[in-house]
């Protein structure tokens, strides 16, 4: 079980709602913010999570915790005919679907509003499921993951593209200086909302990252569970499948 990490100390509303204002507050910055903090690695991140389902040859596909839709626009080249881009905070999802009608690509992405722990559609209706970045913000990850596994059809393949800790000297002390030095001044310098990119930090190390995490998927059902860690393991992607029952 993660610790529960949220942004606003001293909010009475709950991680959801919390999580749900602060992306709303920093949607306008988001993008320009995500590369700088990466360095502009992220892309190279999604570009191999939609070469893993490039092989799968999905029709369908839920990104969930879309965001700004950045994920759900590079898995166009997977040849997926239908793919739903779903999240929580309004603001975001305002940003992406701008992005997704600038592209003319309307007619293949729908952008939604929803509750990863509460997913409205059937069991069994997705080919594959992304989420890039999202499950640490997850109020409840097991329910978040448990919904996933029920929406994803038999044999289906997830793939999650999520922050970790480096465990090596001296990634690890680079790590730990950059999230709690670096990352912190750039969110007060280009977000108006600081704690946006404390929270960021905060909860990456408390994540449960690498075998942690596999272990969570086994636990609710997922086979074949593999994850890859990625530039000096930063960020890791996990692939898991649903049974063919
Ligand atoms: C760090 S952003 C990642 C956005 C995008 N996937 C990307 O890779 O840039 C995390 C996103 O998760 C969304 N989110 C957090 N909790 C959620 C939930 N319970 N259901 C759906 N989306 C959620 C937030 O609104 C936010 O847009």
């Amino acid at each position: 079980m993660s610790q529960k990490v949220t942004p606003y100390k001293d909010s009475n509303l709950g991680k959801k709602e919390q999580v749900t204002k602060m992306f709303d507050t920093i949607s306008k910055n988001y993008d320009g913010l995500n590369r700088v903090i990466s360095f502009g690695i992220d892309i190279k991140w999604r570009k191999k999570v939609v070469e893993i389902l490039k092989k799968e040859q999905p029709n369908s596909i839920l990104d969930i915790a879309t965001g700004t839709g950045d994920l759900a626009i590079a898995l166009v080249k997977t040849g997926a005919k239908k793919i739903v881009g779903l999240d929580i905070s309004p603001g975001m999802l305002a940003v992406g679907k701008e992005k997704v009608t600038d592209k003319k690509l309307d007619s293949t992405i729908e952008m939604v509003v929803g509750d990863s722990e509460k997913l409205t559609f059937e069991d069994n209706s997705f080919d594959a499921v992304t989420v890039s970045f999202g499950v640490r913000n997850f109020e409840t990850l097991n329910t978040g993951m448990a919904e996933i596994l029920r929406v994803l059809k038999p044999n289906g393949t997830l793939v999650v593209l999520e922050t970790s800790v480096p465990t090596k000297t001296p990634y690890k002390q680079g790590y730990g200086f950059y999230t709690k030095n670096i990352l912190p001044l750039i969110g007060k310098l280009f977000s108006k909302d600081d704690s946006a990119y404390g929270y960021l930090s905060e909860s990456a190390s408390v994540f449960p990252h690498g075998e942690n995490f596999n272990n969570i998927l086994r636990e609710i059902g997922f086979i074949d569970v593999t994850n890859k860690p990625q530039t000096f393991g930063v960020a890791s992607i996990y692939v898991a499948k649903k049974a063919n029952l």
